[in-house]
């Protein structure tokens, strides 16, 4: 049932203690400001939770419309485990929100990859819906006056942590100049250091970002004029297309197998198609 598939989601079950904290906490607090304006998800059993045929491999998917007097298009919350063949695993979180065409202002994106208990590669985005060159009131509004990049700057001074450099150009071009893409490798297996950095440096910063967004990108006010619209359409389309090539495309018939792989890939196009 909706209830069923929405605790699983919510244990976050393979992530350390931090990490599950920050991912609860993320998303009560989007569910906490826009309450009724969420619907349900309405996702099959078999999206909400799915795994592979020998269980190596297991993931759950929440994705929640907003209502037609919301600005939120969906929220999308998902989590995926997968031993790996070297006795590792990878574990990836994400929680994204993507606002209807009413408005132009950013999207929201976190992902936190995890690759091994030391390892972890973090996405924390407001991507821009506009060319920044073309519309540079769009980049002062959302990105200068939000001083989203003392963020970037703070989290940049840990000596563990380096910028990441995602192999798809697309995806580089698509972050804001402020985007948070970052590796953390923490030394010797340092676990606790790991958990430490997530706890005192990764969770704040993610709920600063995630409050910048709340009241800056998902209660602006913004008038936008048809042909506006229709560009913002298409693009809006085209990244989300893309996006999921790029980040599920290889990845879901690799882990999954392409029977899961197609009916749950199937399930998100049915939401992003804009
Ligand atoms: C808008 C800004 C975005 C940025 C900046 C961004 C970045 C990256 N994500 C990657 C990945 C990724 N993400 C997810 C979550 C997810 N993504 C979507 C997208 O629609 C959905 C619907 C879901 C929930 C199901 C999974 C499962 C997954 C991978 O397997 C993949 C990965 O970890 O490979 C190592 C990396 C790919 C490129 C690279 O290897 O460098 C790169 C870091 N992804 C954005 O969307």
């Amino acid at each position: 049932s909706q209830s069923e598939g929405r605790s699983k989601f919510m244990e976050f079950p393979f992530v350390s203690a931090p990490h599950k904290n920050l991912m609860v906490d993320l998303l009560a607090t989007v569910e906490n400001r826009f309450q009724s304006q969420l619907l349900p998800c309405t996702l099959p059993p078999d999206v909400q939770y799915y795994q592979n045929q020998n269980g190596i491999a297991q993931a759950s998917l929440q994705i929640r419309s907003g209502n037609d007097n919301s600005p939120i298009d969906f929220i999308l919350g998902s989590w995926i485990h997968s031993e790996l063949p070297t006795g590792g695993a990878l574990n990836i979180t994400s929680l994204s929100a993507y606002l209807k065409r009413s408005t132009d202002a950013p999207n929201f994106v976190i992902e936190l990859i995890q690759s091994s208990p030391t390892k972890l590669v973090l996405i924390l985005d407001l991507p821009p819906r506009k060319d920044l060159v073309l519309w540079p009131d769009y980049l002062q509004t959302f990105y200068e006056q939000t001083q989203l990049d003392t963020h970037r700057q703070a989290l940049e001074k840990i000596p563990e942590v380096q910028p990441y450099f995602s192999s798809s150009l697309y995806i580089r071009s698509v972050a804001a100049p402020t985007a948070i893409m970052v590796r953390i490798e923490t030394q010797d297996g340092g676990v606790e250091r790991m958990e430490e950095i997530i706890k005192n440096h990764i969770d704040p910063i993610s709920k600063e970002v995630l409050g910048i967004w709340l009241d800056h990108c998902a209660c602006a006010r913004r008038e936008l004029g048809d042909s506006e619209r229709v560009y913002l359409e298409k693009r809006d389309g085209l990244i989300r297309k893309k996006t999921i090539e790029i980040d599920l495309g290889s990845s879901f018939p690799r882990l999954f197998g392409q029977e899961i792989a197609d009916r749950v890939l199937g399930s998100i196009r049915e939401f992003f198609a804009v």
